[in-house]
C-alpha cells in the first residue's frame, strides 16, 4: 500500500480544534499520513490563547529535515508562524527540500484576537514565504493586510486574489467566513476564477476552520488529486464539520473533524 504524506508546519493548540493538531485529525480523517513541525507552543483554549512560546529556530529546522530527509513530503501546509525568522527559515527549508506543493494559510491573529504573527513580518511573509507557494488560502482580513484593500465584496475578494496571485503564488483562495451572508470562497488560478459555495451555519463554533480547510487541501494534493477536485473537497470536509459541530468548550468550540467521514458512510 503506498500512502500519501502531509507535513503540517504550524503551531500547537492545546485545545486541539486549531493548529498542528487541527491538521493532523484531518490528514488522518482523508487517508494521508500526516507528520508535523511544531513552529510554537499555545496555551489555548475555545476562550483564547493563554501564552505563546516559540520553539528555537533550530529546532523548527530539524524538525523539517527529519520529516523530509526520511519519511518524504507529498505536500506542505503552513500555520502560525509567528515571526519573520520562522518565515524565513520555513522558505529556505521549502526549497531545500524541493517541497512543491505548499498550501499557506497566512494566519496572523487567532479568532479571539491574539496576535499569532508579529506584525513586522507581514513583509517577509509576502517577499519571501509566497513565492516559493503553490496556494495561498487567506482570510477576509489577511488579503486585506497583504493586498492593502478593503474587502466589502465578491468583486474585491477577486481582485484581491489577483493582487495576491501577482506575489507568486500559483493559486489563490480567498475565503469568504468573514463576509456576510452564504459561505463564498473565491479560488484563482491566475487567469480565471471559480467559486466554493456553502450555506452560511449560525454558529460559534468555528475556531480552527482556515486550519482545517487549508490541511484538507494538503492532504488531497498529496495524493495527488486535481486542484479543483481538491479543493471542492476540502471545502466539503470543512462544511460538514462546521454544520455538526461538537459544542464543547465555554467560547467558540472546535469544529468536527469527524463529520466528513461519517457522512460518507
Ligand atoms: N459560519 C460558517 N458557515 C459555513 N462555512 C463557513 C462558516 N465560517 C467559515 N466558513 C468556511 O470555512 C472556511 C474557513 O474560512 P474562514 O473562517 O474565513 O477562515 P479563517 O479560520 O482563516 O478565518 C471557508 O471555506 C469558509 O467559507
Ligand atoms: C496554533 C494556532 N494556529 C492557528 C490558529 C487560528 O485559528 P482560528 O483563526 O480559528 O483561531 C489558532 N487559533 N492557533
Amino acid at each position: 500500500m503506498k500512502v500519501a504524506r502531509a507535513l503540517t508546519i504550524a503551531g500547537s493548540d492545546s485545545g486541539g480544534g486549531a493548529g498542528i493538531q487541527a491538521d493532523l485529525k484531518t490528514f488522518q480523517m482523508l487517508d494521508v499520513f500526516g507528520m508535523s513541525a511544531i513552529t510554537a507552543i499555545t496555551a489555548q483554549n475555545t476562550l483564547g490563547v493563554h501564552g505563546i512560546y516559540p520553539v528555537p529556530l533550530e529546532g523548527i529546522g530539524l524538525q523539517i529535515d527529519a520529516v523530509a530527509t526520511d519519511l518524504g513530503v507529498d505536500a506542505a501546509k503552513t500555520g502560525m508562524l509567528a515571526d519573520a525568522a520562522i518565515i524565513r527559515l520555513v522558505a529556505d527549508k521549502v526549497k531545500e527540500h524541493n517541497i512543491e506543493k505548499l498550501v499557506v494559510d497566512p494566519v496572523m491573529v487567532a479568532k479571539g484576537g491574539a496576535r499569532l504573527l508579529q506584525e513586522q513580518a507581514q513583509d517577509a511573509l509576502i517577499h519571501d514565504l509566497l513565492p516559493v507557494a503553490f496556494m495561498t488560502t487567506p482570510n477576509i482580513p489577511e488579503a486585506e493586510v497583504l493586498t492593502g484593500l478593503s474587502i466589502r465584496s465578491l468583486v474585491d475578494m477577486k481582485e484581491a486574489a489577483k493582487r495576491i496571485g501577482d506575489m507568486g503564488v500559483k493559486y489563490v483562495i480567498v475565503k469568504g467566513g468573514h463576509m456576510q451572508g452564504d459561505a463564498i470562497d473565491i479560488v484563482f488560478d491566475g487567469t480565471s476564477f471559480e467559486q466554493l459555495d456553502s450555506k452560511r451555519f449560525e454558529t460559534p463554533h468555528t475556531h480552527g476552520t482556515g486550519c482545517t480547510f487549508s490541511a484538507a487541501i494538503a492532504a488531497e494534493l498529496a495524493k495527488g488529486r486535481p486542484i479543483f477536485e481538491a479543493v471542492a473537497t476540502a471545502k466539503a470536509f470543512i462544511t460538514a464539520a462546521i454544520r455538526e459541530s461538537l459544542g464543547i468548550g465555554h467560547g467558540h468550540g472546535p469544529t468536527n473533524h469527524w463529520a466528513y467521514f461519517r457522512s460518507n458512510l
